[in-house]
């Protein structure tokens, strides 16, 4: 695999190289007038000198070591190092898939044991809703988080209600690849370095998400490091942006914009929390229509589709009568 060394603020990082362009997502601090607006109108922006969670900035493994509790923590195991996530209530409409990483429930004192061995044949990545298993001093550095900020945030483009706060510790060189979910996000970056590349909703042609009945919905069907640009011709049209998020840094993550991100080797284990809200409600239709709304537009339909026909077998035929020779 192809690598090129990046700088991101006086800091040298080796990353994969890919076959796409990509701009740079911008930085500005949280109180920057142009900050606010990005936010506003749905555009990614990295902020600096929030401290939305400054709380937490001294979390380190060991401090979650000790503070944690005893409570069980869900760890991810992948042989390549990707994880691509997959919704398990969807297994049983597609026999023949096999999961890509295996989960294990563990303690995170089990968890940093096995981050210090050397003979790890596998990646892991442990992600957990923060709940109230944990101890104390976590539930007091949860409450000192810039909850003002997220909340006034939240309020100002009338976000819905947060739904979790999930506490994700990667290792050197976990990678999520490319999928978008359908919440807004403050992702928090607490230690190590973490490469986004996203890819605005409109891109939704050359991203090939898999069939909504598939364990993979939302996720890419395209292997960015070797696209097989016959099955899937507009990933070459593809065009993205990247930024590194490390310590303190918070990117805020619009609803429906792909994102494959990629712990960065040589700065230790990456231990970041979102903050995940539900969509703004939909009060007036305004046209012209958002590329968001239409891939909402076009989950529904396929949902539709797919419960009226009761069998997914027959949904490929189905769609392509609708539009062989008729819209092509
Ligand atoms: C891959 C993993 C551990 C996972 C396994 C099984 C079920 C869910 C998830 C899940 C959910 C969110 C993330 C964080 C982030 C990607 C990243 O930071 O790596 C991201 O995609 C986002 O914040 O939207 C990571 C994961
Ligand atoms: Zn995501």
């Amino acid at each position: 695999m192809a690598t090129e060394t990046i700088k991101v603020n006086s800091r040298e990082f080796v990353v994969k190289k890919y076959s796409f362009p990509t701009e740079q997502i911008p930085r500005l601090d949280y109180q920057d007038k142009k900050a606010e607006k990005l936010i506003e109108n749905g555009q990614p922006v990295i902020l600096t000198g929030s401290d939305l969670v400054g709380s937490a900035h001294h979390w380190d493994i060991g401090y979650l070591c000790s503070n944690l509790g005893s409570g069980q923590y869900t760890v991810y195991s992948s042989a390549d190092g990707k994880f691509k996530y997959y919704d398990d209530k969807k297994l049983t409409q597609n026999k023949q898939f096999k999961p890509p990483t295996t989960q294990t429930d563990m303690t995170f004192q089990e968890f940093a044991a096995k981050l210090k061995r050397k003979d790890n044949k596998e990646l892991m990545y442990l992600q957990q809703p923060l709940n109230e298993t944990v101890g104390t001093r976590i539930v007091m550095d949860f409450t000192n988080f810039n909850w003002g900020w997220a909340n006034e945030t939240q309020k100002k483009n009338h976000w819905g209600p947060m739904t979790s706060n999930l506490l994700l510790v990667g290792m050197e060189g976990v990678i999520t690849p490319a999928h978008y979910d359908e919440q807004e996000n403050l992702f928090a970056q607490i230690q190590g370095y973490k490469r986004f590349l996203l890819f605005d909703p409109s891109q939704f042609e050359c991203m090939y998400p898999y069939p909504i009945y598939h364990p993979h919905d939302r996720q890419s069907q395209v292997d960015f490091d070797n696209p097989d640009l016959t099955k899937f011709p507009n990933f070459a049209n593809l065009k993205g942006y990247e930024g590194v998020v490390g310590p303190r840094d918070v990117l805020y993550l619009p609803m429906y914009w792909w994102h494959q991100v990629e712990s960065l080797h040589g700065h230790g284990e990456t231990i970041s929390i979102t903050f995940w809200y539900k969509a703004a409600p939909t009060v007036k239709v305004v046209y012209p229509l958002t590329s968001g709304q239409k891939v909402a537009i076009m989950r529904n339909i396929e949902k539709m589709i797919a419960e009226a026909l009761n069998n997914n077998e027959s949904m490929p035929s189905f769609m392509q009568a609708m539009v062989q020779g008729r819209y092509t």
